[in-house]
């Protein structure tokens, strides 16, 4: 049987967003935190030899050739002229369309996986340009580390925020990124933050009132994890999060509000799990 090759596709969290203006494409420019969560997908790979790129998982209202994994998957086998091909499984877990960037990520173990089995030998920035064409999250995802995104995500500083325990709330509402940001009462104005590391007290998302105001679900997480520590949205939502500085209280509190509410506990990385897992295979 040909070798599988499993990796796993973590999450992420913004941990402040703020909108500085919208360019003349109509997107926006954005100065955001981004921080893994030891917490996501897991994809399962094997190299075929005719070609073929085959994702075996069916997900619900995404089309086989509309999936980010099968996008990756075929942008790479074009650019990089490989005569091979994959099959693909996915175990998702992650919510789709909550901020906490599933099909980015999906996209970015992709692109690494295949390079690795592909033997292409690209580089992380050929792969981060490559997956910036398929999402403005996917560079971040490719690159592994905690970082400081410019643009509209795609310039990156490597950060050392900290790594606490978080309680993630998953409200049963999927937001439209595309919404959010064609509202017209959307802040579009935040000063830059020219200053690095980024200051404390630099925690707000600039889509929170938006998104608080359309759905009453997220305003309700936001103000059940807010009884508990301060509850932050991540991207355009609808996920809902909060910092705690140990898993037995991330635990506590995630036990009290999972009786009513869809959520779980994970910790904070700087370091993408993809990569320690692809480290480990060197
Ligand atoms: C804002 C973030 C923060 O992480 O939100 P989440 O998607 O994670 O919630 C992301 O950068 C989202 O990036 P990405 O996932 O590529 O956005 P898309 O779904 O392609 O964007 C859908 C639409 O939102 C608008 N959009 C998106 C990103 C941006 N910087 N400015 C925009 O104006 C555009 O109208 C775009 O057509
Ligand atoms: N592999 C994938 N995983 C998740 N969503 C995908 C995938 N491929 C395409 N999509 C589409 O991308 C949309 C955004 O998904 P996702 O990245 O999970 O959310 P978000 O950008 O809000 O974090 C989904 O609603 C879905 O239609």
């Amino acid at each position: 049987m040909t070798e599988r090759l499993t990796l796993p596709s973590p999450a992420k969290l913004n941990l402040m967003l703020h909108i500085l203006g919208r360019r003349e494409d109509g997107y926006h420019e954005l100065q955001t935190l981004f921080q893994f969560l030891d917490y996501g997908d897991e994809l399962t790979f094997a190299v075929r030899d005719d070609g073929v790129i085959q994702l075996h998982t069916e997900f619900e209202g995404v089309p086989h050739d509309s999936n980010l994994i099968v996008k990756a998957a075929k942008k790479l086998q074009q650019q990089s002229g490989t005569s091979l091909g994959i099959d693909i499984w996915i175990n998702k877990i992650l919510p789709m369309g909550g901020g906490i960037g599933g099909g980015s990520s999906n996209a970015a173990t992709t692109l690494l996986g295949l390079n690795h089995l592909w033997q292409l030998g690209w580089d992380h920035d050929r792969l981060a340009a490559l997956g910036l064409t398929l999402g403005a999250d996917v560079p971040v995802f490719v690159r592994g580390h905690a970082a400081f995104a410019e643009g509209v995500g795609e310039k990156l500083t490597p950060v050392e925020p900290e790594e606490p325990w978080y309680v993630v709330l998953v409200p049963q509402v999927s937001v439209s990124t595309a919404e959010i940001f064609s509202d017209p009462l959307l802040t579009r104005n935040s000063s830059p933050i020219k200053v690095r590391p980024v200051p404390k007290g630099n925690s707000r998302n600039d889509c929170l009132p938006v998104v608080a105001r359309r759905y009453p679900e997220v305003r309700n997480a936001l103000n059940l994890l807010g009884k508990f520590t301060e509850a932050k949205l991540t991207g355009t939502g609808s996920c809902v999060f909060g910092g705690f500085p140990s898993k037995a209280e991330a635990d506590k509190v995630s036990a009290l509000l999972t009786e009513t509410l869809t959520g779980f506990v994970a910790k904070g990385s700087n370091v993408s799990m993809l990569h320690r897992k692809l480290q480990s295979l060197l």
